[in-house]
């Protein structure tokens, strides 16, 4: 991938991801070189257990590298303040928020918390933020629920509005799909893919849907036991590295459909 340097938001270089105690380290994985382009839709593949949560959460602060360098628009990530970092980046995790009396409107103005001090607050622009994203992601009608009230695939779609009222230029999703059904999947990842086209944001996703990913975002992060591969759909077709992600005697990569398909035999 040949990309000049001012698009790009994110890069990694010799990055190494992984656990530190006090007795040991174990690395997830190491020779990390990313180059993230400004305004992609980017999907991280990989096995169940591979390190894309562990990825995610390094390229987002949560967790220290072991080794290496982490740059967002040039700077290093290390030197962030939280503040800073919060206008910046935001990170859609797949947990369980903890109980609390919140409503999903209260939940989603919380993004704007890097701008304001709390809700009452809020200013013009502030709430415009609010209810484009609550808009965007189709949730209108869940807006003054308890959002302990919400099922798996409601609360997805509210976290996905709060990082959206947040306004930052790189959003960061680990597996955002992961409790919805096919016709939310699919609209989860037509927003997404709209997003980075109206608003030129760069979203990275991991995720277990390979076959909607492939179809939808722009470029992708293969994780593999022993390489990580990055590139268009069309560049790593071309290197065989889809075929890298799984053992092969269940599922193969169809080339021609762009596909992973069941094995006949
Ligand atoms: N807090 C932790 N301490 C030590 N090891 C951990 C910790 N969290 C995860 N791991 C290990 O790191 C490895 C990568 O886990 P990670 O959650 O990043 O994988 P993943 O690709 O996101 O998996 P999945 O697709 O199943 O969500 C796994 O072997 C896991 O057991």
């Amino acid at each position: 991938m040949s990309k000049s340097e001012k698009h790009i938001v994110l890069k990694t270089e010799n990055l190494s991801i992984g656990y530190q105690t006090k007795k040991q380290q174990t690395i997830i994985a190491s020779s990390i070189n990313l180059s993230v382009e400004k305004g992609k839709f980017i999907a991280l593949l990989g096995k169940n257990g591979i390190g894309k949560s562990t990825l995610l959460r390094t390229l987002s602060k949560v967790q220290k590298p072991l080794e290496g360098s982490i740059k967002i628009n040039q700077k290093e990530l290390s030197t962030y303040t939280n503040q800073e970092l919060s206008t910046s980046l935001s990170l859609v995790l797949t947990e369980r928020l903890p109980l609390s009396q919140l409503t999903v409107f209260e939940l989603i103005a919380l993004g704007r918390q890097p701008y304001t001090n709390w809700i009452d607050k809020l200013s013009p622009n502030d709430l415009k933020k609010i209810l484009w994203a609550i808009e965007e992601t189709e949730i209108t009608h869940l807006k003054d629920k308890r959002f302990y009230e919400l099922s798996d695939g409601q609360l997805q779609r509210v976290l996905i509005a709060r990082a959206l009222a947040q306004d930052t230029e790189i959003i960061i999703l680990d597996e955002p799909t992961a409790h919805l059904d096919i016709h939310h999947t699919f609209k989860v990842f037509s927003l997404l893919k709209k997003l980075v086209e109206k608003t030129g944001k760069t979203i990275i996703i991991s995720t277990h849907e390979i076959n909607l990913a492939i179809q939808l975002a722009d470029e992708f992060i293969l994780l593999t036991e022993k390489e990580i591969h990055s590139g268009t759909s069309k560049e790593l077709i071309n290197q065989n590295a889809f075929e890298k992600l799984f053992p092969k005697e269940l599922i193969s990569f169809n080339k021609t459909l762009e596909q992973f398909i069941i094995k006949k035999n």
